[in-house]
């Protein structure tokens, strides 16, 4: 959905690198039906372009899954991500860049600050099903706000209560605090 721009897909904190440690390595898909966006993408406008070009030459997406940031990003969508967004340059948030700098050596000036990720509407105007995963206590505010929040840019994974078909998997520790409520 998103990856880090200026990060070769060999750097162990790209995206590229995560996904072939986790999942391709261990799979057979074929090569050429792995699109990841390019970080080091030389024509950012162009790369954003194929990218969502190729997502509506294949119908769309059987299933987007991907996270919940802590201010309520979805992929790489920060506050102010608005409906009609889609595949493009984006700049990091202060709340991203330090919950990420975790995987940085804890040293914010090495996280990059901008990245390539989808857009709300290629999530929601593109994809049959929505996965998103929601793991630890820093994710119950974000997770409260996703569900009980009124739809807000400001919050962007409040869109989500607007596609059909969302499936939320989250821990204990994430729902801890308003699982009576639900
Ligand atoms: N760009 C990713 C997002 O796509 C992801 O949703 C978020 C939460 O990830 P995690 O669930 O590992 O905390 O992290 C990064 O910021």
């Amino acid at each position: 959905m998103d990856e880090y721009l200026g990060l070769s897909p060999d750097h162990p904190q790209s995206y590229h690198y995560f996904m072939h440690k986790h999942l391709f390595d261990h799979v057979n898909f074929r090569p050429e039906n792995i699109n990841i966006l390019n970080g080091l993408a030389e024509d950012v406008e162009a790369e954003c372009a194929q990218y969502e070009a190729k997502i509506k030459s294949y119908g769309g997406i059987q299933l987007f899954m991907g996270g919940l940031g802590p201010e309520g990003h979805i992929a790489f969508n920060e506050a102010g991500s608005t409906r009609d967004s889609i595949t493009r340059k984006v700049s990091l948030v202060q709340s991203t860049i330090a919950a990420n700098s975790r995987f940085f050596e804890n040293d914010e000036s090495k996280v990059p600050k901008f990245a390539l990720s989808v857009g709300i509407s290629t999530v929601l105007d593109n994809s049959a099903e929505v996965a998103i995963i929601v793991l630890g206590k820093n994710k119950q505010k974000a997770l409260s706000e996703t569900i009980r929040h009124p739809v807000d840019s400001a919050f962007p994974s409040t869109y989500l209560q607007t596609h059909g078909n969302v499936l939320i998997v989250a821990d204990f520790e994430a729902v801890e605090s308003f699982q009576s409520k639900l």
